[in-house]
């Protein structure tokens, strides 16, 4: 899969862009703050419709415009297929072969992209909620539906932690309403779980390999989920409903003592473990950097082998966080078969013959050249 043109028009520090890419490798150079990641993002924008940087879609509209657009041409399965985001302060539409889509889980998924970034390295030691928004925006490129779980999950879980909080208040007495929300809760929760467990079996398994070759064969990594109610991985939905039901039973008063909910996918994570250690606590800054870009490499494997082609690969400011040789692994992988967009401000800092087959483009202040 391909993005073979991307159009901007008021987006962030650019008023007006049209750029061909090239199939292989682009490498966006330019100083500091000039719009590097800006054109990263846009194309991110362009696959998600949402921003990695931000969920605040105004930041993305030119300062003193009224709207900004993304439009792009994209290659799959020798198709050329047309994709449209504009965003202004009435909302945000996508069209998809110049049709405005309604809901956009019909959108999301149509063009694939991996982002690598510098906060990706810290995947392993960071917060369960950057894992969390990791599986999320996987799982959402190659299953439209499980995004109409997670936004459906999320404003339920929203509408509950305010009665909890009411709850709590004596603001309401009432429980019935907490009854219905926690029923409705569930029935999103049950497919997220169960979806996300399918999701990890397969990260690992296209994980694993890869971790084996980086690490010359040195190092086994294991990946786990771990959810907030104890529940086996094999279990059919029928048991994960009642084991989520019996727990929100048992922490009924608790959770109206707290004022929020306890349980559910918005508080599990997962575990990486390296030569069955835990490498967040005891892992080298090497060992977390190496399993953050075997889960990578895995998840471009991953999008290959469900969508059947190579998503599009975005490297905003990574490449010189690695040291050689994960760079040459890096580069050596995806060399000839993923589209790449490599943003940089400086190409001495990467040595890899794969860049002299790049195409350039200058960034300064808003303007790009080839
Ligand atoms: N909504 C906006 N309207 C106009 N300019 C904006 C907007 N949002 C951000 N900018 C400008 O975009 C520039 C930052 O661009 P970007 O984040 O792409 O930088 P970069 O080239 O990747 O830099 P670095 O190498 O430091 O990461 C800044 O000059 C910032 O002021």
């Amino acid at each position: 899969m391909n993005i073979e043109q991307l159009q901007l028009k008021n987006y962030r520090n650019y008023e007006k862009v049209d750029i061909s890419f090239n199939d292989k490798i682009n490498v966006i150079i330019g100083e500091n703050a000039q719009g590097k990641t800006n054109v990263m993002e846009a194309i991110y924008v362009l696959a998600f419709s949402k921003s990695h940087r931000t969920p605040r879609e105004k930041e993305l509209i030119k300062w003193e415009q009224e709207y900004a657009k993304i439009e792009g041409r994209i290659t799959k399965r020798n198709q050329t297929i047309p994709l449209e985001i504009i965003l202004s302060a009435k909302g945000k539409k996508a069209k998809l072969n110049h049709i405005e889509q309604r809901k956009l889980s019909d959108y999301i998924g149509a063009f694939n992209v991996v982002m690598f970034a510098p906060e990706h390295l810290s995947l392993v030691k960071g917060s369960p909620q950057t894992r969390r928004r990791f599986i999320d925006m996987e799982l959402g490129q190659i299953q439209p539906t499980y995004i109409y779980h997670l936004g459906q999950y999320q404003k339920i879980l929203k509408q509950r932690n305010h009665l909890l909080k009411q709850l709590q208040r004596r603001e309401v007495q009432d429980k019935t309403m907490l009854d219905i929300l926690t029923d409705q809760l569930i029935q999103h929760a049950v497919i997220l779980l169960e979806r996300r467990f399918i999701f990890l079996d397969l990260l690992r398994k296209w994980t694993s390999p890869v971790h084996h070759s980086i690490s010359h064969g040195t190092e086994r990594l294991e990946i786990s989920y771990i959810p907030t109610v104890e529940v086996s991985k094999s279990a059919d939905k029928e048991t994960i409903e009642n084991i989520y039901t019996n727990k929100f039973h048992e922490l009924k008063n608790k959770e109206i003592e707290r004022g929020t909910t306890l349980i559910g996918p918005h508080r599990d994570d997962i575990v990486f473990y390296v030569n069955d250690k835990d490498v967040q606590t005891y892992g080298s800054q090497g060992q977390q950097r190496t399993a953050a870009l075997s889960v990578k490499l895995a998840e471009i494997e991953l999008i290959c082998n469900e969508v059947g082609e190579y998503p599009v690969l975005l490297l905003d400011d990574v490449l010189s966080e690695l040291d050689d040789q994960r760079q040459s692994h890096l580069l050596n992988t995806i060399k000839g078969k993923v589209q790449t967009f490599v943003s940089t401000t400086n190409v001495n800092g990467i040595n890899h013959e794969t860049l002299q087959e790049a195409q350039l483009y200058r960034v300064e202040n808003g303007m790009i050249e080839t």
